[in-house]
């Protein structure tokens, strides 16, 4: 078996899944004359995640309802212009950093009164549809929730697609995607976390050719399904300047013809989820099973602490036969919180996957080097005067297959070419203050972003050789050895950083404890692996080389069996949010 690019959830017990705006619009006329045959006035709100195609969804469904009056919420919504100056700190003139927002979608429909009180008084079938089309109809008789994962949107936005309520269809798409995560997508999610529980019926509208549509019951109760088994995020890959060919190869990846860098596997907030109803797949966004059941995955412990968010991040950097990363660093919890308003920071740490006899780490700074001569040369190397001199001041350390590279923020690093990393990090991942970028251009044919002000603010100059070896690199323990397995501790930082990371080496088999928090974890050695329930609460789990998988706080113990022993040992990396 090889790498699964579409770990998909059956559920057996459902009311029914149909695919097709079609056969959706025959149905929900029908739920539409049962409702009229009870009272004369039927109020439908079709809320909309922002992406959603709303031209389509008015062709291809609105109009083919039995109607009496439609209105497109977003025409309702504040003016571009006066959108654009209530969210300007939010959004900020920053090529890739905003602010987070606290708005909600109600704060852009200031003036509604009117098309409020007509929607209540209007006569017959009433539909309201578009992002806000709750907040003008609050009460619907049906509710209707389109649901759009977050790659689509960035898909739809390098395609061309504008911000909600925006007229930036050719706007730089890294800009574009800034304005998601820190203004649309949070606004949304606020929204959708009052909606599911209610909602009548959810819409799946990742394929514009072919939406799909459950109930609301069905959707909560599969995402109940996962709060007590293991289960795996929907991976996406995406090309970078500085991509591999590794990954291609070892996870059967489609050509794209040229590189894949990234791999977002085990990104909750950007993956999604698929489930299985009969012969339709349902894809939602990974966000939905945070914003319905955020306690039973996480754990009460991890959730009194982060609130319904998911807090550790696994993704792949592959640069096998590509280039170096950028040197970067990330912000200190105090700047990210106090600049960003993000409540924890961007802590890392790069597991060694794979490497060659070339692969190496850049990381931490060299002793006794000149902090003012350093400055100097990152903003000489940024004005394109110099080729910044990294050989004098930051440590370049070979890498190996099984190393574990610890990266705090405030660390200076950079992962070096001809390198399979498996990032596990704190959540967040795109406070990232570049430093230099080996003075290349981006896939966009731009310079990329430098942020050299920011990097400086938040550089260690403490972290020098001594205390990077001494602290970051291999920091092993071992914890228990039996006959079946060996355990240690293999990162990450013990004070600077939240998560733990343990690595089992297991013979046969294993059990372990989910230590009263959410697990994320991945097989770093080995072919495949079962993941078994020790009270017989889930089916046996399958995994493979290379697959990030998460089992929820609530199933205490579970069994990770080797299913071939006979090749030796199989490497699986624990991490989890430590006590
Ligand atoms: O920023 P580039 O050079 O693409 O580096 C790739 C990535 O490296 C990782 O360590 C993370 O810090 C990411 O936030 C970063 O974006």
């Amino acid at each position: 078996m090889t790498y699964d690019l579409t770990p998909t959830t059956k559920i057996e017990n459902y009311e029914f899944a149909f695919s097709g705006y079609q056969r959706i619009s025959t149905y929900l006329t029908e739920q539409i004359v049962n409702q009229l045959k009870k009272k004369a006035d039927v109020t439908i709100a079709i809320e909309c995640y922002p992406g959603v195609d709303t031209d389509d969804l008015k062709q291809q469904l609105v109009d083919k309802l039995p109607v009496d009056q439609s209105y497109f919420a977003d025409d309702y919504a504040m003016t571009p212009e006066s959108l654009n100056q209530k969210v300007a700190d939010t959004v900020t003139d920053d090529r890739v950093l905003g602010v987070m927002s606290h708005y909600q979608v109600a704060d852009f429909y200031p003036d509604i009164k009117t098309v409020r009180a007509d929607i209540v008084t209007g006569s017959g079938v009433t539909v309201v549809y578009g992002t806000g089309a709750t907040v003008l109809a609050s009460n619907p008789d049906i509710l209707i929730y389109c649901d759009l994962a977050r790659w689509e949107i960035q898909l739809r936005y390098r395609a061309g697609m504008p911000n909600w309520q925006q007229d930036n269809a050719d706007e730089d798409p890294l800009r574009k995607f800034k304005r998601g995560y820190f203004f649309e997508w949070r606004m949304a999610d606020r929204l959708k976390r009052q909606l599911l529980p209610k909602t009548d019926y959810l819409l799946d509208t990742n394929d514009k050719s072919e939406p799909k549509l459950i109930t609301g019951k069905d959707l909560l109760a599969s995402l109940k399904v996962l709060t007590k088994q293991p289960y795996r995020t929907v991976p996406y890959f995406d090309a970078s300047v500085w991509g591999g060919q590794w990954m291609k190869q070892h996870f059967d990846l489609p050509d794209n013809g040229q590189n894949y860098g990234w791999a977002f596997d085990g990104v909750p907030e950007e993956n999604s989820l698929y489930f299985q109803y009969g012969k339709v797949r349902i894809e939602v966004p990974a966000m939905d099973l945070m914003l319905t059941n955020p306690e039973s995955i996480l754990g009460d412990r991890v959730f009194a602490r982060f609130g319904a968010e998911f807090p550790i991040r696994f993704d792949y950097l592959d640069t096998m036969s590509g280039g170096n990363l950028s040197l970067q660093v990330h912000p200190m919890t105090e700047y990210i919180k106090d600049k960003y308003g993000m409540a924890y920071t961007q802590d890392e740490s790069y597991y060694i996957l794979d490497a060659k006899s070339d692969s190496s780490v850049y990381l931490g700074l060299k002793d006794g080097i000149d902090h003012k001569q350093l400055a100097t040369d990152f903003y000489k190397s940024a004005a394109g005067e110099i080729k910044f001199p990294d050989e004098k001041y930051v440590n370049h350390l070979p890498a190996k297959k099984h190393d574990h590279f610890l990266i705090p923020a405030g660390t200076i690093h950079c992962g070096g070419s001809d390198t399979v990393v498996l990032e596990i990090s704190a959540t967040p991942y795109i406070f990232t203050f570049k430093m230099w970028d080996w003075g290349r251009i981006g896939l966009d044919g731009k310079p990329r972003p430098l942020h050299v002000d920011e990097g400086l603010e938040n550089l260690q100059y403490n972290r020098t050789t001594d205390w990077v070896q001494k602290n970051l690199v291999n920091q092993f323990t071992p914890l228990t050895t039996n006959s079946h397995e060996r355990v240690e501790r293999t990162g990450l930082h013990a004070t600077l950083e939240f998560i733990d990371t343990n690595r089992h080496w297991i013979k046969d088999e294993a059990v372990l404890k989910t230590q009263g928090s959410v697990n994320m974890l991945n097989l770093v050695e080995g072919e495949e692996a079962m993941i078994e329930s020790t009270t017989g609460d889930f089916a046996p789990f399958h995994v493979n080389y290379g697959e990030t998988f998460i089992v929820p706080s609530g199933v205490k113990t579970y069994r990770i069996h080797n299913l071939h022993p006979e090749n030796g040992e199989i490497g699986v990396l624990q991490a989890f949010v430590k006590e």
